[in-house]
């Protein structure tokens, strides 16, 4: 278990490159087992879990060749679909939740597929339930074995048709999406997720010969086609590690400039740190932060208190909030946090409190935080990374702490957020990996 030595209280000052979009790149890498020709994938983030999707892959018989290092080129031309009943697969199959996104395109073009329980955040429970309604509806054939904790699907014909997804689940539309286009005719996807993940992910599925139309909508038409071609796509900026930069440069009193964020794509995102109080310009694509000394939390306009909750696309997405809460610890102001989706993703607020910030758990799902105003530092303590988003939070709050602290299990952070440490201490963090 990998830890990092935080030492609190640096400014930093620079540019910061974001990575390809994790989530984005999940979905995508697992379209490559759509065609048998070259899928060319630029901007694929040199991260945990994608790595291990990589190699998954690579394992059930893609041909992955590595152009330079953020490009790749797949082939899926001799697919080993035996190696699905392997231990391996099952070992490597469950320790990410994208591998859960093989699923649709195995069913698509191999006609059945097989996945156990996938990885991922322990954040709450992660039902799956949306994927499998959705294959069922087009005609495929599920089995969960509770005792072995695998799901095992038969295709042999999968039919278009009209779904209503019970939730918007956004590996769940990706999955649903990816077994409709070579489905034969007509599907009809309504209260699809619609984040900028699913639009790139139609769109490179177009780009291969889909007919895929209201794509960025919640209702996706798909008529199905034989077969799909090659193609090559370029990955977003990673949405949520923007976020987190500007969390953190509040938060550490930094001056940064996010180079080339991919503006059009974030959505509501800047517009919630504005509301923290966090000043920032856009530069053509550029988001530069200046050094602030302090930033208050706007109120509702009647005066109530601010609430920032997360919402499916195009509201805020759940994998910010524990950076905003953890911004707002050191902003003038009060600010209700309420993670709807999630029910074990504030938790680690534990931490901050220990740290001296002023934060009430009110239930699982909702946090008040009073902020600081700078009154009063952080103060480093020793802490483990929980999940992903809540092991940034927790690293922000350590470099804007007064003392050291130690966070271990940073493998969590690592799962997606590329050489963090290295990318962070080039412009003055002390972040020494242990
Ligand atoms: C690999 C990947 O892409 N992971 C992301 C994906 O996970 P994932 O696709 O697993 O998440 P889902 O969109 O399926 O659901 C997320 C949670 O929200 C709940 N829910 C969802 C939709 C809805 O309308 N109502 C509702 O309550 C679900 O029950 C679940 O608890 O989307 C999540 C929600 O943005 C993100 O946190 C994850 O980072
Ligand atoms: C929850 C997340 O990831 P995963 O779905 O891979 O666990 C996340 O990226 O914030």
């Amino acid at each position: 278990m990998a830890s990092f030595h935080v030492t609190g209280g640096t400014q930093l000052k620079g540019d910061l490159i974001p990575q390809g979009a994790k989530n984005e790149a999940l979905q995508i890498l697992s379209a490559v087992l759509l065609t048998d020709e070259e899928m060319v994938i630029n901007k694929v983030p040199n991260i945990r879990d994608v790595n291990k999707l990589i190699d998954l892959l690579n394992e059930i018989g893609v041909r992955v060749t590595k152009n330079s290092p953020e490009s790749y080129t797949f082939k899926a031309d001799n697919i080993n679909i035996d190696f699905l009943e392997s231990e391996e697969y099952s070992k490597m199959a469950s320790s990410l939740r994208g591998s859960i996104m093989l699923l649709g395109p195995l069913l698509a073009r191999f006609k059945k597929g097989m996945i156990p329980q996938p990885g991922g955040d322990k954040i709450g429970r992660r039902r799956l339930d949306t994927h499998f309604t959705g294959f069922q509806k087009l005609g495929a054939k599920f089995k969960y074995d509770k005792a072995s904790g695998y799901y095992k699907i038969d295709a042999s014909h999968l039919t278009g048709t009209y779904m209503l997804l019970d939730e918007a689940s956004v590996t769940g539309t990706a999955n649903i999406v990816m077994a409709a286009v070579l489905a034969k005719g007509k599907t009809t996807i309504y209260n699809a997720a619609c984040e900028p993940y699913l639009q790139q992910l139609c769109s490179m599925l177009n780009r291969m010969g889909a007919k895929i139309s209201g794509v960025g909508s919640n209702l996706l038409v798909i008529e199905g086609v034989e077969s799909l071609h090659g193609t090559e796509h370029t990955m977003l900026p990673d949405m949520i590690e923007i976020g987190s930069f500007i969390g953190m440069a509040a938060m550490t009193r930094s001056e940064i400039t996010i180079k080339n964020a991919g503006i059009p794509h974030l959505g509501i995102i800047p517009d919630i740190f504005k509301r923290l109080g966090i000043k920032m310009e856009f530069k053509g694509d550029d988001i530069f932060i200046p050094e602030q000394d302090h930033y208050e939390i706007e109120t509702f306009i009647d005066g109530s208190i601010m609430t920032i909750a997360d919402a499916i696309w195009p509201g805020f997405t759940p994998d910010l909030l524990s950076i905003a809460l953890v911004t707002a610890t050191q902003a003038k102001g009060t600010v209700l946090i309420h993670q709807k989706m999630f029910e074990s993703r504030l938790f680690f607020v534990d931490k901050l409190i220990e740290m001296g910030a002023q934060v009430i758990l009110c239930d699982p799902h909702r946090a008040t935080v009073i902020g600081m105003d700078r009154k009063v530092p952080l103060r480093g303590i020793t802490m483990t990374s929980p999940d992903i988003r809540a092991g940034v939070s927790l690293l922000i709050a350590a470099m804007s702490a007064e003392g050291d602290s130690i966070i271990h299990n940073v493998e969590q952070i690592d799962r997606g957020y590329q050489n963090i440490d290295g990318r962070l201490n080039a412009l003055g963090a002390k972040i020494e990996r242990i």
